[in-house]
């Protein structure tokens, strides 16, 4: 399905998954603002995406996405006024760091939460907009409860959480915004090697020949499915508060929920 004429604001933009997703996004003709803390590589990404798809249809703006004023003046905003209006935003910026923890809950969490409300500020219409859709980018971590990663696990249990709450509220509010969530397994991704680091890992990484083998088990995806993906949710309007996985052995596919019983 073309998105001509739709925008599109990614978190995490500048590579590994978000950076497949911009790409994506952009073969089918939308315009997309790459946010990201990484001058260097978002630069770099910005002259990639010119030289393949010419240039003015993206844009990279620089912003820790921790930094909640210039996430809704630099990043949201200026996106905006840039591109003239916002249809799709992806919280995908993400880290895997278990010792400074309280920064993990800070960009995988707070963020994808300020991000959220940040999004219907833009697209819903209780605030006079024309609709949209949001995906927040969780992980197969939030159905392992992996010991290697107790805290990445919480903030990924926690962005399912509240993208399912908030699907809902869209639904009882009439947003005209879809809210979805995608668990990706082991996608090979810069990420994927912070398993190694101390720096990353604190005490865990004494596990790390065991994550090793963890991967070995279930395998690593490769960033293009996962935007395969994305674009599905984007593009398929009978989904909100779907929990898409993606795992090699299972590929594309929805977690399901026993319905509540009184
Ligand atoms: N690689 C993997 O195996 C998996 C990754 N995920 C999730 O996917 C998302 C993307 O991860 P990857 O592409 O693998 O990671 P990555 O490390 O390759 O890319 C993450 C991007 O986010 C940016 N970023 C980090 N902190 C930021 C901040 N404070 N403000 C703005 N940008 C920031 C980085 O500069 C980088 O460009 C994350 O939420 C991650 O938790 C989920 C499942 C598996
Ligand atoms: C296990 C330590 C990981 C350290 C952090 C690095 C990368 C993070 C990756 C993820 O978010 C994915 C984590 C776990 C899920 C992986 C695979 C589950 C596959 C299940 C299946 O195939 O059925």
């Amino acid at each position: 399905m073309a998105l001509m004429g739709r925008v599109a604001l990614v978190t995490g933009g500048a590579q590994g998954i978000g950076r497949a997703a911009v790409e994506a996004l952009m073969r089918s003709a939308a315009k997309v603002s790459v946010v990201d803390v990484n001058q260097d590589c978002g630069d770099a990404c910005k002259s990639e995406l010119d030289a393949e798809f010419g240039g003015g249809s993206c844009a990279f703006i620089q912003c820790d996405v921790t930094d909640g004023d210039a996430l809704r003046a630099d990043a949201f905003q200026k996106t905006a006024d840039m591109f003239g209006r916002l249809d799709i935003v992806i919280n995908n910026a993400g880290i895997n760091n278990e010792k400074n923890w309280e920064k993990t809950i800070g960009v995988n969490l707070t963020s994808v939460i300020k991000g959220t409300y940040l999004g219907l500020e833009h697209m819903s219409r209780e605030y006079g907009k024309q609709g949209g859709t949001i995906i927040n980018v969780s992980s197969m971590a939030a159905f392992m409860h992996s010991p290697h990663q107790p805290v990445y696990t919480a903030t990924k249990h926690g962005v399912i959480g509240f993208t399912r709450a908030m699907a809902d509220a869209s639904v009882l509010g009439n947003y005209g915004v879809r809210i979805n969530v995608l668990c990706p397994a082991f996608v090979d991704t810069p990420l994927l090697h912070s398993v190694e680091e101390e720096d990353n890992m604190g005490k865990f990484v004494k596990f790390k020949e065991d994550f090793k083998r963890t991967m070995d088990k279930f395998g690593v995806l490769q960033p293009s499915l996962i935007a395969d993906g994305m674009m599905r949710l984007i593009t398929d309007a009978a989904l909100n508060g779907a929990v898409m996985k993606i795992t090699c052995s299972k590929g594309i596919h929805f977690h399901t929920y026993e319905p509540m019983s009184a």
